[in-house]
């Protein structure tokens, strides 16, 4: 699609003798939650990285807004309103809940340090509004009565949510979630559903998900690409990628 906000084409990530992403082309529109989806070791979370700037794609080409991003570093790119989670919860534990939120908006909020040191009133202003989005998005995610723990104290499904918050706060156009589903039960499962759908509908935030859950992907996305062996295998509606043989036939192959 001519003006999708992300576009992705001919990605490639080479890690010495082995091309773990091979030819991977992807859009993701306005509003538009899309997965990506394949069998284990598919190499779904190294198109995270290339996408997010955690690493530089050894070919291809990464187009954000109009903007070619796939030399920028990583903090630039979540500048630019791309921003992520990862498999593997990355908290700052030992900061409360908020703290985690305020400090997400640091890098956001246009200060300066002579601002900073003199509390000048458009700092205080712009504090008093990143502590007003944190409180917002806690609420959101039903994690207000935890603000001041300890986020490592937090049980495992609303370390989750907060990372979604610590997101949210930076007010992303897209949002990359690397299975956020894994280890949820089913109860936190239908949360997650519910929150990404609403930030996608509410928010007119995009969403790119790499997920394990088919029931999750199923309901939930309006694209779905399936990557095998580091190469796209299909892409399409939930409907078209459930019938799709091939794709039957790569998931039969990992069971
Ligand atoms: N930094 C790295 N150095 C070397 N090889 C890597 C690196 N990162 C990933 N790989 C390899 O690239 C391939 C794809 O891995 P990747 O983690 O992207 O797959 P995945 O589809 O996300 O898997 P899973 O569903 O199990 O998380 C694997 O063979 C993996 O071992």
């Amino acid at each position: 699609m001519a003006n999708a906000m992300l576009k992705v084409r001919d990605l490639s990530m080479r890690f010495g003798g082995l091309l773990a992403v091979n030819g991977v082309a992807l859009d993701v529109n306005e509003r538009e939650i899309i997965s990506v989806i394949g069998p284990n070791g598919a190499g779904k979370t190294t198109v995270f990285n290339c996408i997010s700037g955690f690493y530089t794609p050894t070919g291809g080409n990464i187009n954000y807004k109009g903007q070619e991003i796939h030399t920028l570093a990583d903090y630039k790119i979540s500048r630019l309103g791309m921003v992520r989670t990862f498999q593997h919860v990355r908290l700052f534990s030992q900061m409360t809940v908020i703290e985690n939120l305020l400090v997400a908006q640091h890098r956001h909020v246009n200060t300066n340090l002579f601002s900073g040191l003199f509390k000048t009133p458009s700092y205080r202003k712009k504090e008093q509004e990143s502590i007003d989005r944190a409180v917002y998005w806690l609420k959101k995610v039903n994690l207000l009565e935890f603000a001041n723990r300890e986020a490592g104290n937090l049980a495992y499904g609303q370390q989750r949510r907060l990372e979604i918050a610590r997101c949210m706060v930076t007010e992303p156009g897209l949002l990359m979630l690397d299975e956020p589903a894994a280890g949820l039960n089913p109860k936190e499962t239908k949360e997650l559903d519910e929150l990404i759908v609403s930030l996608k509908e509410d928010y007119n935030v995009s969403i790119l998900l790499i997920e394990h859950d088919m029931n999750l992907v199923m309901g939930i996305s309006d694209r779905i690409y399936v990557i095998n062996q580091g190469q796209p295998l299909a892409s399409g509606t939930p409907d078209q990628i459930k019938a799709n043989p091939d794709v039957i036939k790569a998931y039969l192959g990992e069971v």
